[in-house]
């Protein structure tokens, strides 16, 4: 046991080492992306860069366009059976006119970095290990919009991964912050354009259908339980005063904190949209976030590793308890167990905000970035190194997923025989 724990303790130094090593291109690689903000589903540059990056890394198999056009995967390792299979995650998508306000380009060199050291440090264990590791990288775009990882999930890109880490910037370190479940609907109206002085009569005005619906949905919320959330904009109102509006179009993000709850809001959500007008178009998008499987074996062991590293984890139960988006990383912990902790960056700005987008590209944040995928690393040798610890892991997702799962069905009926 003493041989195990010296062993471990001169491998996460070795991780450190060799991240710190490679800190200069991790940097490069990180500026590259977030100086060039690319939408859900269009990071084609990003993705050049990263396949780029770990094309021209010694031993690595890279998958360019892998399941999606602006996805990839990077595999390292011998690929015998009987092994580990330990996949990082990179997030590289940005946001409308703000950039990279959501630090996805940390994102991507976190998972970078971590699979860099820890591949650095396999290759020298020469079979102190007790299992034979393999390390996948994902490149998993549209976080932020359509949920590219659910579409790699259906596509099989996740099959085979024993566990999978990655880590979201924010502005506190955090092994776990909530995360709901959620669901874009675009709802579309559809009128008859006339001139709005001469004859008004003679149109149909599609913007008053939206006017209605975003006010249906206001007065909604008095009957929501308080952890829902829907939020949304008018994306379209018309296009000059003099022309009654022939289109108007809306965009809402319905949220509930289990994916069980969600369906009960959408169906009081679609009765606001189709009240509005009588005739109506509204498209649930192809993707439904769900909630985030925890992993308690997981989180502790990164606390162990992020406090030795000297993070700060927040203790403010207003943050712990309420703080809350959704992401498809959410559905990945229905399939593998996994943990999606978050880091402070060296600045008190929040994300999706302009300062946010400065923050993320600064200098300073690299220190976090950086110790955070060290964090992440040791937390794989963790697992990698103590075969009953894996077993902990797997046992805690499948218990927890059976659970999930009751609730999913069991609450289904209950709500659904209540609406
Ligand atoms: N907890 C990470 C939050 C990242 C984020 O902001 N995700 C978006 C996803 C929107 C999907 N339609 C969010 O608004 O929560």
């Amino acid at each position: 046991m003493a041989d195990r724990a010296e062993l471990l303790l001169e491998l996460k130094q070795t991780v450190s080492q060799c991240i710190e090593e490679a800190k200069a291109k991790l940097h490069t690689l990180s500026k590259d992306i977030w100086s060039c903000p690319e939408l859900a589903y269009e990071e084609s540059r990003s993705h050049d860069t990263l396949v780029a990056f770990f094309s021209q890394e010694e031993g690595w198999k890279v998958d360019s366009h892998f399941k999606l056009h602006t996805a990839f995967r990077a595999t390292w390792g011998a690929g015998v059976s009987e092994q580990v299979n330990v996949g990082f995650l990179c997030e590289y998508d940005a946001l409308p006119e703000i950039g990279h306000a959501c630090g996805h380009n940390l994102i991507a060199e976190v998972g970078a970095a971590a699979a860099l050291g820890l591949k650095a440090v396999l290759e020298n264990t020469h079979g102190k290990l007790p299992v034979q590791v393999y390390v996948t990288v994902l490149g998993t775009p549209a976080e932020e919009d359509g949920g590219g990882k659910i579409d790699m999930l259906s596509e099989g890109a996740f099959e085979g991964l024993d566990v999978v880490f990655m880590a979201h910037p924010s502005k506190e370190d955090a092994m776990y912050l909530p995360c709901v479940a959620e669901h874009d609907v675009t709802i579309k109206y559809h009128g008859k354009a006339s001139h709005a002085s001469a004859y008004p009569w003679e149109g149909i005005n599609a913007l008053d259908a939206a006017v209605l619906c975003y006010n249906n949905l206001s007065v909604l919320r008095q009957q929501m339980k308080p952890d829902w959330r829907v939020h949304g904009i008018i994306k379209h109102g018309g296009v000059k005063p003099n022309i009654i509006p022939a289109y108007a179009e809306l965009e809402y993000y319905l949220r509930t904190p289990s994916r069980a709850e969600l369906h009960v809001l959408k169906a009081k959500a679609e009765m606001c949209f189709r009240s509005a007008a009588v005739a109506t178009g509204c498209e649930f998008a192809r993707n439904k976030y769900d909630n985030m499987l925890r992993n308690a074996v997981l989180e502790k062991l990164y606390e162990t590793n992020g406090k030795a590293l000297g993070m700060d984890f927040t203790t403010d139960e207003d943050v712990l308890k309420n703080e809350s988006g959704s992401t498809d990383f959410g559905n990945v912990t229905f399939a593998v167990p996994g943990i999606h902790p978050y880091f402070y960056i060296g600045s008190n700005a929040l994300n999706h905000t302009e300062e946010y987008t400065v923050a993320a590209g600064d200098d300073r944040a690299q220190f976090f970035t950086l110790r955070t995928a060290k964090a992440l690393a040791m937390t794989a040798l963790d697992v990698l190194l103590n075969p009953e610890l894996l077993q902990r892991v797997k046992q805690e997702f499948t218990e927890a997923k059976l659970k999930e799962d009751r609730t999913l069905t069991g609450e289904h009926t209950e709500l659904s025989d209540k609406h």
